[in-house]
């Protein structure tokens, strides 16, 4: 009988497509060596080119998801994805308050990469009063960041303040990230925790297939807090990973295709 691995509880949306939300955290999580477990709080109608719909899991059962496998299996770090409603993300903050659920990364997902809405307009407040102040790490994208900041980002500068901006709300740590910058030739990543900015530099690959690539770099780094590494520590292994998975990613239907942690179970 083998040990009981670190175990990762990811609160988010299924992708039917298979490359982002549920599906994608499931895939990182194992890649990286932990047992993963979800409270779903979505189901999208998805493919390679875009999100026709979706329908909510009502509140009370993502909360009794979170509550079965905290009070059971126990959790030791959770990330959130698509949280869809205000009274989803109301139930999601009373759980966490309730059980442990260790280290938690918010990823403040709003829209498929198509731009198809996931978080409705209503709820941006939640976001910003219930999930940041509890969140061990927030891990925005640049849209993200225009919604819950109303920050333009055109400029690593503007990654700093917008940074700031966001720790003021409440959570540990700040993760704004810049796969969106697109002028810039590099993809930096900029982690700050009210006193210190770290950069994480990685290349811009010229690829097209990048479906996922928030929620898996979300749970890689989630995986690393479950093991018990410091915030700093789990963000670089993270880029490294999202680094390699967007290498790998592969064209699936007739749109984008999923950035893919394939190559770490590979040789
Ligand atoms: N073309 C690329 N080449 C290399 N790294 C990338 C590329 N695009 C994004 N990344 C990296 O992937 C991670 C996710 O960044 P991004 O800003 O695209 O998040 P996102 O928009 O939440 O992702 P998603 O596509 O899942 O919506 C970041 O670490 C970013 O630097
Ligand atoms: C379910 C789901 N979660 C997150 C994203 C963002 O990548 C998506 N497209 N779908």
């Amino acid at each position: 009988m083998a040990a009981t691995p670190p175990r990762v509880l990811t609160i988010a949306g299924s992708d039917s497509g298979g490359g982002a939300g549920i599906q994608a955290d499931l895939r990182t999580l194992f890649a990286c060596g932990v047992h993963g477990m979800t409270a779903i709080t979505a189901v999208t109608v998805q493919n390679s080119l875009g999100v026709t719909g979706y329908t909510e899991i009502p509140p009370d059962v993502v909360a009794a998801q979170i509550e079965a496998v905290a009070s059971d299996i126990g959790v030791n770090a959770a990330k959130t994805g698509m949280l869809a409603s205000a009274a989803i993300i109301e139930a999601v903050a009373a759980a966490v308050d309730r059980v442990d659920v260790g280290p938690f990364v918010v990823d403040p997902v709003a829209a498929s990469m198509h731009g198809h809405q996931l978080l409705a307009d209503d709820a941006l407040d939640a976001v910003r009063t219930l999930l940041f102040p509890r969140a061990t790490l927030v891990t925005p994208n640049l849209d993200e960041v225009r919604l819950i900041t109303g920050i333009e980002v055109r400029s690593r500068a503007d990654q700093r303040k917008a940074a700031e901006a966001l720790h003021a709300m409440g959570p540990r740590w700040v993760l704004v990230k810049g796969g969106h910058l697109w002028d810039d030739p590099e993809c930096l990543d900029v982690l700050y925790d009210g006193a210190e900015f770290i950069e994480l530099v990685g290349p811009r690959y010229d690829v097209k297939h990048t479906h996922g690539s928030g929620d898996t770099l979300a749970s890689a780094i989630a995986s690393q807090l479950a093991r018990g590494a410091d915030v700093p520590s789990a963000v670089r292994f993270g880029k490294d990973f999202i680094v390699r998975s967007v290498a790998a990613a592969y064209p699936l239907g007739a749109g984008v295709g999923p950035v893919s942690p394939l190559w770490r179970l590979e040789g």
